[in-house]
């Protein structure tokens, strides 16, 4: 694929700025914006919350799953939840046509940005901690990302702009 038909895809845990820092860099670099979590709502009609709360996590992984084997796009920001990289297929199609960008922030920022954790539509076992949960998917997100940026001290626009700064000089290797 040519380099400048990729997509910039985002991962890493909730609170990381996936959504939010997409948006602002798909403007920045002048690429479209999908959000996988939206699409999930879109196609299901349910918003991620209901679909944990009336069918369990492992369902809400599923259609994710789907969801993500199902984008076929160009030129996108794609930001991710939180759970996608529990999907190896789902992440090897994404990988096909993008460069993976991992947000990696500290536990405690986590706790900091997402508020109440039990309502957050987060796919973990109902008895899985937010520790264990961290500890459990920081691997998986090394394991799947290109490229790693650190988050803590960074505003948004800060973000946007490391995330975009690393992309290209990740492109010119
Ligand atoms: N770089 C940042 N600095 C400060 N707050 C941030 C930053 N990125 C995101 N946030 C805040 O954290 C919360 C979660 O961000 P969001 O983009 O929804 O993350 P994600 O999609 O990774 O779960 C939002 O309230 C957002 O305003
Ligand atoms: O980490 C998770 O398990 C999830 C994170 C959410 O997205 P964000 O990471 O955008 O908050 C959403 O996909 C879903 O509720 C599951
Ligand atoms: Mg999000």
């Amino acid at each position: 694929m040519q380099q400048d038909s990729r997509n910039i895809v985002l991962i890493g845990m909730p609170g990381s700025g996936k959504s939010t820092v997409g948006v602002l860099l798909a403007k920045q670099t002048g690429l479209s914006f999908v959000d996988t979590d939206v699409l999930i709502q879109a196609r299901t009609g349910r918003t991620l919350q209901e679909i944990v709360d009336q069918d369990g996590y492992l369902a809400l992984r599923t259609i994710e799953e789907q969801v993500l084997l199902d984008l076929a796009v160009t030129r996108h920001v794609i930001s991710t939840g939180g759970s996608a990289v529990y999907s190896e297929a789902g992440m090897a199609h994404l990988r096909a046509s993008a460069d993976v960008v991992f947000l990696d922030i500290p536990l405690a920022l986590v706790r900091q940005r997402i508020g109440d954790y039990g309502s957050r539509g987060i796919a973990r076992r109902p008895d899985q901690s937010l520790d264990d949960l961290f500890e459990e998917r920081q691997s998986l997100y090394l394991k799947h990302a290109d490229i790693v940026i650190r988050g803590e001290g960074l505003a948004q626009d800060a973000l946007c702009l490391a995330v975009a700064s690393a992309v290209r000089a990740h492109r010119r290797r």
